[in-house]
């Protein structure tokens, strides 16, 4: 397999009022040819600023990293002609342009030859299902076709890597969906993507491998599965309750992580952790709140994973 990021020992440090706040403390990863490679975390976690690395717009501190062969550092140039970035919920676009006119603008920056940027226009409006609306402002534009216009931007320069910073942070679930599809389309056309995202389902859909970051550092590497399966000695269940007395099950020592939530009163969906695992013991438990109508073991997901690797960030 083709490297194309390779991230040795990478850190990055601000100056801040009290001393310095290091943002990357001695990160190192890969990234394959043609992955959808996920880097997960909690704010602050050093997401964007990996991103910003990798993608020439700041410097590192210390360590060093490569995209496609060539240094962050010395090399930027290169790495730029040859890559391209979208950061969730960005807006400069020009609103009083259509589509079709904000594409050409950038053809032009790009220095497409005039005679190609019509054709290369409309398979980029027809990759990212915006043909019909082409010739709309795009101040008319959801924020979801405003993110998919960025999107066609981005492969005017036909970028060999995609940098895609929460693509579907306020989107609709539709709009979302479609933008999941687009990233998918992208891998499948052999674009690599680096994409971060707060949504855990969206990394196990989209994701070949994830990263999680805390802290500034790298706490975790593999695929979906592998990092599902790392917390398979979680005993997370899920309890259906007709459930008289909320709050001291939730006192209960017996239960770690409970979470409850209200189908319709009294009936409720419970959440929680046990170290037991003779579900009659867990059941006769949670008996003293009220009747259990359904206990199940859950399966792990990427969110319980990521929640439990998280567990202690502040
Ligand atoms: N220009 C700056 N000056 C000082 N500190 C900064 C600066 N930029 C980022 N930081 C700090 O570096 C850390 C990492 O920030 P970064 O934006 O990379 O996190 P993130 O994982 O992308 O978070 P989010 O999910 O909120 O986008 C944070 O503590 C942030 O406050």
């Amino acid at each position: 397999m083709q490297k194309v990021i390779e991230v040795n020992g990478l850190a990055r440090s601000y100056k801040i009022k009290k001393g310095t706040k290091k943002a990357l403390d001695d990160v190192s990863f890969e990234v394959y040819k043609g992955e959808v490679f996920g880097l997960l975390g909690p704010n602050g976690a050093g997401k964007t600023t990996t991103i910003k690395i990798l993608t020439t717009l700041l410097l590192p501190t210390g360590g060093n990293a490569k995209v496609l062969g060539y240094d962050v550092v010395t090399e930027s140039r290169k790495i730029r002609d040859k890559i391209n970035f979208v950061y969730g919920g960005e807006r400069g676009v020009y609103g009083r342009l259509t589509a079709r006119e904000y594409l050409h603008y950038f053809c032009t920056l790009y220095k497409i030859k005039n005679k190609e940027q019509t054709q290369l226009i409309s398979e980029l409006l027809e990759l990212v299902e915006l043909k019909d609306n082409e010739g709309q402002k795009i101040h008319t534009y959801s924020k979801g076709m405003t993110q998919r216009l960025h999107i066609a931007r981005c492969l005017i320069n036909e970028p060999q890597i995609l940098f895609l910073d929460e693509p579907t942070i306020g989107l609709d679930p539709l709009g979302a969906r479609l933008l999941r599809d687009l990233v998918k389309k992208l891998s499948s056309n052999g674009i690599t993507i680096i994409l971060t995202t707060h949504y855990m389902q969206e990394a196990d859909e989209l994701c070949d491998r994830i990263a999680f970051i805390k802290n500034g550092k790298l706490s975790m590497i593999g695929n979906p599965e592998e990092i599902k399966d790392s917390c398979n000695h979680l005993k997370l269940y899920e309890a259906t309750m007709n459930l008289s007395d909320t709050e001291s099950l939730k006192r209960d020592s017996f239960f770690t992580n409970v979470e409850i939530e209200a189908i319709k009163e009294p009936f409720y969906t419970v959440n929680f952790e046990v170290d037991e695992s003779i579900t009659e013991k867990i059941s006769d438990h949670l008996g003293r709140y009220g009747m259990v109508l359904k206990l199940r073991k859950k399966d792990i997901s990427l969110e319980d994973a990521y929640v439990h690797h998280m567990k202690d960030v502040g």
